[in-house]
């Protein structure tokens, strides 16, 4: 699913970023990315998603060879994909309802395929009530469940999330991770950065922690281990 063989990622001002990194991660997983603040923690999830380019090494993900692909095959890496961030990025002049069909629209499903979809994945992130709402009426956590339905809408192997939780207080974080788990269970690889703690202690996921752009420890049902 996700294959990194001697990933190294130095970024165009000499920053080495990720140094030769090897990591397996399968369909199924629930991983968390711990580290450090400039550990190298986005740069791995920016790699996943072709945002950036490896300087060297191998790097699969869902069957794309991401350092060798072609542009105009990139879409398709994307698709296979799910991307959260912490801060949220909706459409502001969209409804939640228009913010997660755009999603479907783009890959021009059809309409009543995106109605059906739309609201199966509202009704599972706890919106459907919400549906006409514009995201600057809603909380961060409500603005997060939308951003989360968008990144599900259509059917990913894998999820990515970027710290998803970072704006969010603690009872609506937990809100936020029950949902991942949940879209977990039913069969989707999630891969998370997160600085959360006590939600990494209490899950008890498969943890990577990254130390200067090194994998220090891959523990399944794993720890935070930082006192930050
Ligand atoms: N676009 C960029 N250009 C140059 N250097 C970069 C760039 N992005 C990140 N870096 C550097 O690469 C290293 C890893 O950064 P990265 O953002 O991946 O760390 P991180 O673990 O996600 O940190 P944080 O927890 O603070 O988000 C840092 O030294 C950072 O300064």
């Amino acid at each position: 699913m996700i294959q990194m063989t001697d990933v190294t990622k130095i970024y165009s001002n000499g920053s080495v970023a990720l140094s030769n990194i090897s990591v397996h991660i399968d369909k199924g997983e629930f991983v968390f990315i711990v580290g450090p603040s400039g550990a190298g923690k986005s740069t791995f999830i920016k790699l996943l998603f072709r945002e950036e380019l490896p300087t060297s090494g191998h790097l699969v993900v869902n069957g794309w060879n991401v350092g060798q692909m072609r542009p105009s095959e990139v879409p398709y890496l994307r698709r296979s994909l799910g991307i959260v961030f912490q801060d949220f990025r909706l459409l502001p002049n969209k409804t939640v309802y228009e913010n997660v069909a755009f999603a479907m629209e783009v890959i021009e499903a059809p309409r009543r395929e995106i109605q059906k979809r739309v609201y199966a994945v509202l009704d599972l992130v706890g919106l459907r009530a919400k549906a006409r709402a514009y995201p600057a009426h809603l909380s961060g956590g409500e603005q997060q469940r939308v951003a989360i339905a968008r990144a599900i809408v259509n059917n990913p192997l894998v999820v990515i999330a970027d710290e998803p939780t970072g704006n969010l207080d603690p009872d609506t974080s937990w809100e936020i991770m029950k949902i991942f788990d949940r879209i977990n269970k039913d069969g989707t690889t999630i891969v998370m950065v997160t600085h959360d703690q006590p939600m990494v202690d209490a899950m008890r996921k498969r943890v990577i922690a990254i130390e200067k752009g090194r994998i220090v420890r891959d523990q399944a049902r794993g720890v935070y281990g930082y006192e930050d």
